[in-house]
């Protein structure tokens, strides 16, 4: 089983932990500094196209913000990344794998943006639940105790790691799902808005959470937003609009590109630039 922090089932057909047989496996073998590499990637959701042929890298050991407005299509690509999105084609590589393959379960942590934890359980019953899923056997049972203390201290649990998860604030609970997305140590981390709700105390607390993991353990991080000012806090970002990808830089490159003093701005000046290209006449 991957990390998964899953909300509840989605109306469309099954997501399959499996390859998706219309992902072309990678041609030639992933250089290690890159994390995911998608090309030519499509995703169909319900009657129409919600990705368009996409082409893009997510750099390993860094902070990918993934910013678009509601509705660009942020949470199917994280989707088709873990590979829990039906319709996927073209070719997307996840830690040198195809998206899906089963080598990857244990390696990808991901925590969806309603993410669910037992209301009924307490915060160390829940991660003693989902380790034992991960990690199940009596031979594993002091890897996951030790496991389990990690991840409540690195979220900063402790003080509330016996009080019941249904008794938490959402910044509380958002760190619960974070700690489960933790367990068993994964190289990438695919967070689909963590911080939205929180306030900015919290939020700040999250993204210092979120650079140590990848400064201490070279962990890559791939966290959507649709705040902009989130974006300053990223290595690289991923903009998009509509599903496509309207800009693929850092935050310093997108703003001296376009001569912007904010990310925000920049995005502004992208989509006015990407709006008079469609209405010129071919
Ligand atoms: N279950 C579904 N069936 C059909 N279409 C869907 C489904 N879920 C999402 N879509 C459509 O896919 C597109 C992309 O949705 P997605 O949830 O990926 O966007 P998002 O950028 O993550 O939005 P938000 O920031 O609001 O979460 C939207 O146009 C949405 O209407």
């Amino acid at each position: 089983m991957m990390n998964i922090s899953e909300e509840p089932s989605s109306p469309e057909p099954s997501p399959s932990l499996s390859p998706s047989p219309s992902v072309s496996p990678s041609s030639s073998p992933e250089p290690p500094a890159v994390a995911v590499r998608a090309t030519d990637l499509t995703v169909v959701r319900g009657p129409r196209p919600v990705l368009h042929a996409l082409d893009f890298t997510v750099p390993r050991g860094q902070i990918t913000g993934l910013l678009g407005p509601s509705g660009c299509g942020k949470s199917t690509l994280m989707r088709a990344i873990v590979g829990t999105q039906a319709k996927v084609t073209g070719t997307l590589t996840v830690l040198g794998h195809p998206a899906g393959s089963a080598e990857l379960r244990s390696r990808i942590g991901y925590v969806t943006q309603a993410p669910s934890v037992y209301a009924d359980l307490t915060v160390r019953q829940n991660l003693d639940y989902f380790s034992a899923v991960l990690q199940p056997g009596r031979a594993a049972a002091s890897h996951r105790r030790d496991d389990v203390a990690r991840v409540i201290t690195e979220v900063d649990l402790t003080s509330h790691a016996d009080a019941l998860a249904g008794n938490l604030s959402g910044g509380q609970l958002s760190r619960v799902s974070l700690a489960v997305a933790l367990l068993g140590t994964p190289e990438l981390l695919v967070l689909d808005e963590p911080t939205v709700g929180l306030d900015p105390v919290l939020r700040r607390d999250l993204w210092n959470l979120f650079h140590s993991i990848a400064a201490e353990r070279g962990a890559t991080l791939l966290v959507s937003s649709h705040v902009m000012d989130e974006a300053e806090r990223c290595h690289r970002l991923l903009l998009m609009r509509e599903g496509e990808i309207l800009a693929d830089d850092s935050p310093d490159a997108l703003r001296a590109g376009t001569g912007a003093a904010t990310v925000e701005d920049a995005f502004l000046h992208l989509v006015d630039q990407a709006n008079t290209l469609q209405r010129s006449p071919r």
